[in-house]
């Protein structure tokens, strides 16, 4: 009923409307002086979002009143913050002059868009693209606050790992995509049609000199489209504050290790159950300095080398720091002071840097001199290549130094930017400027001594430029040749013509003082600019040197060790310990883990509560370390390169929403079985809970014979099940564990420590003891504890049948291969051949069943 506009309207709100219709998707922050004010709709959502108060002007002559609000535009980014964060997007609204200069309603337009992924100034945002075709899903993501640009081609479920690994805060999906996933991830759709995939196209090409996919690495032409798009989508939102970005570069897992997204979670990589950062890995072993390495620390946790000679190359590097504790101590330093050079470079391309900014990056190029300084004295590989790949921004600081004074205010045109010496003809306005103000001092004085008035004062204000104020016990002394301006309530303000000369003088000398430092700002920019690639280069690097300090700091604090890596398939670890529990556990108990192609299925029991879960995990984390090149929490350790880690750890899944828990179990399990190979990692927590306890022991067991017998991974089960351990009579790879306890008089008492061999039970009972349930309930549960003890046999029956009906099944096979035989018509040679064949067979079953 609002929104339809009507001739009464008055002009502001009529161009409001024009405006509205353009950005119908978005909240118009409508700019009216110093405020964004909000109308109709927008305004009551904002009222609502915001808590901000809601009133309301009149629309026109003899309309209703409609609905306001507004913010300051000095206090504007939080507002906006919130609204991006809660998926609304927010259109700014500026005006584009000068409302006194202005001829009727001022000129107003929509500058910039900021949308969940494109908001590159605030929090790391990314925005993805999804273009399915066929049964493939051509996938793109763009970070504007870092400049990556990746695109990659996807089959089945695949696309999800993708977008999983970097969580847009926006998706661009083509109209009628599948709503539920945005919820899934978190993240916000925004739709496209058939005509961004056009333009986004033709603009992409154009403006990354593109003539073929092929030259940029894809195999395919349509791995563009989704490129496109989200270039397209970033240009018309931000506009001339679209930041620089990089050339699209094709995305691959390969050349990482496979952990999936599932797998992260279960074991707290960047974040904990509870959605806490201090509490995951990423939060206990982060000792980088800067936003770059920081990020590209989260980038390796989730992206773990696959090459053993990559590892061994940041363990080279790792390994050097540590050792040489002053060159690392000179690193620390100089990342210390190390100003986030990404955020600098995306914030200059994208038009929003402050002067201040630019003092930054001043300041962020005298650490890189000083960094490449320090890493003069490295020896390691890696070092010494990331110190020759840096590119020399001496010219750039220089240019800065000279130009830029030392503390330059926030606001571009308000002067005060610029040194002298830089322009002859901006020192030359500016001693006119002195002078003049010399000279009113002067006048000041001679006035002073001229009326007698020793409390008379030239000053000045915004609003009324130069003045002369005069209190009013003085007035009567106040010469005639003065024009009142001004009555304040304790003194007069007056002007003469001698004073509006001066002012004339000053106030222009000033405003292009002002013009002239803000024409020479922009060259300094502009140079700026032409080097912004190399900063982006250079920021690369840094993010390359912190995250090895970082790694080589770490291990130092938690006294960790170089692991050797093996191509055998093998884990040895000495002295294990999970980094995050030990980090809050001071009593942490360490384990050892050794796995090799004899034992490479390991089946943990022990009572609740005895740190199985927490021994499954440390040893995922641990392999996930070592490749990432960082040293390992232990005393010694061999690690067996592996090309993923696979973990069913934990329940309830952001990825299972409308599926049961144990329906979302067997999917993960599934996952695990179709993708997993030899030289994989399998953690199996508690697989099979969450049916009957003899589905759950039925399944558990098949699916551990499975992995051990077909894809041969290691594998370490932790498990209620004592029936499992069974497994270890059954194939020769399996050896029990369990954690051990000791029995005291008030029930039992953690020991942390892994033993061979089985548990003697679960203590369940103890442990919901020590929680705290009634006696009564403790005794009853005891009681029919013991009356489940004469079912066992029952258990052992459901195997026995099952055996049995397998060993029927190739009995009746091996029976119609015999009967196929005409023994009348097979002669000598056929004969043997039959039998090497029979026997083949006989070997065969006999392995699958047993
Ligand atoms: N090695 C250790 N040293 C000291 N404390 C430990 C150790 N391992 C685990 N813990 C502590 O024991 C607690 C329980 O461990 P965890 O969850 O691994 O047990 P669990 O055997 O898997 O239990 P449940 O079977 O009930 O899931 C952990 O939260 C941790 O605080």
């Amino acid at each position: 009923m609002w929104n339809t506009p009507s001739e009464d309207l008055t002009p502001m709100l009529a161009q409001y409307h024009a405006l509205k219709r353009e950005y119908s998707d978005c909240l118009l922050f409508f700019r009216l002086g110093d405020f964004y004010e909000l109308f109709y709709e927008d305004a009551q959502i904002g009222s609502k979002e915001l808590g901000l108060v809601l009133t309301s002007r009149p629309a026109g002559k003899g309309k209703e009143r409609i609905p306001m609000c507004g913010v300051p535009y000095h206090s504007s980014q939080s507002y906006i913050a919130k609204l991006v964060s809660k998926g609304y997007k927010v259109a700014i609204c500026e005006q584009l002059e000068d409302a006194s200069q202005a001829k009727g309603i001022v000129k107003r337009d929509v500058i910039r868009v900021i949308t969940p992924g494109t908001y590159f100034e605030r929090d790391l945002t990314g925005l993805a693209c999804i273009y399915p075709k066929g049964n493939k899903y051509y996938l793109s993501y763009l970070c504007p606050s870092t400049g990556e640009f990746l695109a990659g081609t996807f089959r089945g479920e695949d696309y999800l790992e993708f977008l999983l690994r970097f969580q847009p805060k926006e998706i661009l999906v083509p109209k009628g995509f599948e709503e539920d996933l945005g919820k899934l991830l978190k993240c916000f759709f925004t739709y496209y049609g058939q005509e961004e995939v056009q333009e986004g196209l033709r603009l992409l090409k154009e403006d990354f000199d593109i003539f073929r996919a092929i030259a940029l690495g894809f195999e395919e032409e349509d791995c563009l489209i989704p490129c496109g798009v989200a270039y397209l989508y970033l240009k018309r939102t931000q506009k001339s504050y679209t930041p620089f970005l990089k050339k699209p570069k094709p995305y691959s897992g390969e050349g990482y290790l496979r952990i999936d997204y599932r797998t992260r979670r279960g074991l707290e990589l960047l974040e904990s159950y509870e959605g806490r950062e201090d509490l995951s890995l990423f939060g206990t072993i982060n000792r980088t300095l800067t936003g770059m390495g920081r990020r590209l620390l989260k980038f390796r946790i989730a992206h773990p080398f696959l090459r053993e000679e990559d590892i061994l190359r940041v363990q080279e590097g790792v390994d050097e720091l540590t050792k040489n504790r002053e060159l690392l101590r000179e690193i620390r330093t100089c990342l210390e002071k190390m100003p986030d050079l990404e955020r600098l470079a995306s914030r200059i391309s994208g038009n929003l840097a402050t002067p201040r900014d630019f003092s930054l990056l001043r300041k962020a190029l005298l650490s890189l001199k000083e960094l490449r300084e320090a890493l003069k004295d490295a020896r390691s590989s890696i070092m010494v290549e990331l110190l020759n790949q840096m590119v020399d921004l001496e010219e750039l600081y220089l240019e800065l130094e000279s130009v830029l004074v030392e503390d330059p205010p926030i606001h571009l045109k308000e002067g005060g930017l610029i040194k002298d010496g830089v322009d002859p003809q901006l020192d030359e306005l500016r001693s006119i400027k002195a002078k003049g103000e010399t000279l009113l001092r002067e006048y000041e004085e001679k006035l002073r001594k001229e009326t007698g008035i020793q409390s008379l004062k030239v000053g000045y204000n915004r609003v009324m430029g130069y003045y002369i104020e005069v209190t009013k016990p003085n007035l009567r002394y106040v010469p005639s040749y003065f024009k009142r301006r001004q009555t304040l309530s304790n003194a007069e303000r007056f002007t003469t013509e001698e004073l509006q000369r001066l002012e004339e003088k000053i106030l222009s000398a000033d405003s292009r003082i002002k013009e002239l430092e803000y024409e020479l700002f922009l060259a300094l920019k502009e140079k700026v600019l032409q080097s912004i690639d190399k900063v982006y280069k250079n920021a690369q690097i840094v993010a390359e040197i912190d995250y090895l300090q970082g790694l080589a700091q770490i291990a130092i604090e938690g006294g960790w060790v170089k692991p050797k890596l093996s191509k055998e398939k093998v884990l040895y670890i000495e002295e294990g310990r999970h980094p995050v529990i030990e980090s809050f556990c001071k009593d942490f108990v360490p384990n050892s883990t050794y796995m090799d192609e004899k034992q490479l299925v390991h089946i943990i029991t022990g009572p609740n509560m005895a740190g199985k879960s927490s021994y499954i995990r440390q040893v995922g984390i641990l392999v996930l370390l070592a490749h990432m090149g960082s040293f390992l929490p232990c005393k010694s350790a061999e690690i067996g390169l592996t090309s993923s880690i696979h973990g069913r750890i934990g329940s309830g899944d952001v990825l299972a929403l409308g599926i049961s828990t144990f329906m979302n179990e067997m999917m993960e399990v599934s996952a695990i079985l179709n993708s997993a190979d030899e030289r994989s990692l399998i953690i199996l927590d508690e697989i099979g809970r969450g049916t009957s306890t003899y589905d759950g022991i039925a399944l558990s067991k098949a699916i551990v014979e499975y992995i051990a017998k077909n894809i041969k991974a290691r594998i370490l089960v932790a498990t209620h099940y004592l029936e499992l351990t069974h497994l270890e009579e059954e194939l020769p790879m399996v050896k029990n564990y369990h954690m051990a306890v000791s029995k005291g008089d008030e029930g039992i008492n953690f020991l942390y420590t892994l033993k061979r061999g089985r548990a003697e039970g679960s203590f369940g009972i103890y442990v919901a003891k020590k929680a705290g349930l009634p006696e009564e309930v403790i005794q009853r549960s005891q009681e029919i504890l013991a009356s489940f003890d004469k079912q066992v046999p029952i258990l052992e029956k459901v195997y026995q049948e099952s055996e049995k009906l397998e060993w029927e099944k190739a009995f009746r096979e091996l029976q119609e291969f015999l009967e196929g035989i005409d023994i009348a018509q097979t002669t000598p040679l056929q004969a043997l051949l039959l039998l090497a064949e029979i026997k083949e067979k006989v070997r065969e079953k006999s392995k699958t069943i047993c």
